[in-house]
């Protein structure tokens, strides 16, 4: 079976192709870093071999759960925010009809949504409007279980599905993914019975799709976790290599690394397919998390092409050029669709009668690639075969490969997090959070000068 492919060649005219190889020992020294567990952050190297070492039991044990969710939801929110949510909803929207949302229900087929992730209350007020007259059931997904954001979805709609659906019923359709031991999620888990999967102590949040946070919510959705997880197998052994041209990960990460010593400060992840929005919102997780800091780390962003061409194209083709392009490729879409001629060609578009939709988007891709090279913009290619379980696993892997040891270049912890603590502490402060005493003073004295 074929495999993903990274494509560097439009980065050469930037960057020099012996610069690039001269990574070889750099990234090596790095890998090893990551085999041994001797780098920063090596309490959070789960994720390393994680694909290899999920069990045949454990993915049945998901499964099953997924099915008493299936047979008894009509809709299922999964809570979460971050690691916690992005990597589950990256792969349900990559791998859903675009449409499903408007289409007849069918049962055993719950509706996926999604809280947790924000504190709006019109959307918190919406959601659970909607849910009034629903069989709904929540996987509530947190690490640390105390996170705010989901910590406060999960009281309401706790509340609501007890409400609506009886204490008893309630118990069967709410699964809690959390720590073993700590935290608020796994105390209430504990409390009322609800079946729980464990987030393994070693794996932080936003490597985390492969573990019971991505895989429990893909399940429900009704996508092969199998298949997922062998993609993100396969791309364990493709990124074990050490040749630096034959490892796709290394070769990204050196690619990126020495775009940035050049300038390159942002790099933009592309999609050519609209289903890939939330696989690029996991992906700016995936590196903004982990290399932003020390006062260092390529900002992550992304565009959906070709949407954002008609928005976002004049900037990437003449702004600052700070820039570089990563474009993630499906090769073959899943449908066909083709241009239907018209007698009178009132559109002027008979010229592509006869063609598949593909073909446009693929010379629009083809077309942006060089006037964005033309324009001083490199550009990366991943090529995807197709969309489907086992190579978005791929894909998966090869980004947290890469992320390590694109982190570990730069010279920065790849597997904390200690910026995202700022404004927590100054939202609880401001809420009185008990605890918070000595900061809410200072804060309330800080507003008021
Ligand atoms: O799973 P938790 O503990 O609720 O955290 C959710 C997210 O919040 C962060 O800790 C900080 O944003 C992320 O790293 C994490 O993915």
């Amino acid at each position: 079976m074929e495999n993903i492919k990274l494509n560097i060649e439009k980065t050469l005219g930037f960057i020099s192709k012996e610069k690039l190889a001269s990574y070889e020992p750099k990234v090596k020294a790095c890998m090893e870093t990551l085999e041994k567990g001797t780098g920063l952050g090596n309490d959070f190297l789960g994720w390393l071999h994680l694909p290899s070492s999920i069990t045949q039991e454990h993915l049945d044990d998901l499964k099953a759960t997924a099915q008493v969710l299936r047979e008894n939801c009509e809709v299922v929110v999964v809570a979460g925010i971050g690691g916690s949510y992005l990597g589950a909803r990256a792969v349900i929207e990559a791998m859903s009809d675009s449409f499903a949302w408007l289409k007849e229900k069918k049962a055993g087929q719950p509706v996926i949504l999604f809280a947790g992730h924000n504190i709006g209350e019109d959307y918190l007020y919406e959601l659970t409007s909607y849910l009034q007259d629903k069989k709904f059931g929540i996987i509530n997904i947190s690490k640390s279980g105390t996170t705010t954001e989901t910590a406060l979805a999960f009281r309401l709609l706790k509340e609501q599905c007890e409400r609506q659906r009886g204490k008893e019923m309630a118990r069967k359709v709410i699964v809690a993914v959390t720590d073993a031991k700590k935290g608020a999620a796994r105390t209430t888990a504990d409390k009322e019975g609800y079946k729980s999967f464990i987030i393994p102590d070693n794996v932080g949040g936003r490597f985390s799709v492969l573990t019971p946070v991505g895989l429990l919510p893909i399940a429900v959705a009704g996508f092969d976790i199998e298949q997922l997880v062998n993609g993100a197998r396969e791309m364990e052994k493709v990124c074990a290599s050490e040749n630096l041209m034959e490892n796709p990960s290394a070769l990204y990460a050196a690619t990126r690394n020495e775009l940035y010593q050049n300038g390159k400060k942002i790099e933009i992840l592309v999609n050519f397919q609209p289903k890939l929005h939330y696989f690029m919102e996991w992906w700016k997780q995936l590196f903004g998390e982990s290399e932003g800091k020390d006062h260092k780390g390529i900002y992550p962003s992304s565009v959906d092409f070709s949407t954002d061409l008609h928005s976002m194209g004049q900037w990437i083709q003449e702004g600052e050029r700070t820039i570089y392009e990563t474009v993630v490729s499906v090769e073959t879409p899943n449908h066909e669709l083709k241009v239907p001629t018209d007698a009178e060609n009132l559109d002027g578009l008979n010229f592509l009668a006869g063609k598949r939709i593909d073909e446009v988007n693929k010379m629009a891709e083809l077309g942006t690639q060089l006037a964005h090279v033309d324009g001083g913009v490199p550009n990366m290619r991943v090529s995807v075969p197709m969309l489907n379980e086992f190579y978005l696993g791929e894909l998966i892997y090869f980004f947290e490969k890469a992320c390590g040891i694109s982190g570990y270049l730069l010279e920065v912890n790849p597997f904390n997090q200690p910026g995202v603590e700022a404004y927590k502490k100054n939202m609880f402060a401001l809420l009185n959070k008990p605890g918070y005493e000595a900061e809410s003073k200072a804060i309330q004295a800080r507003l008021n000068k």
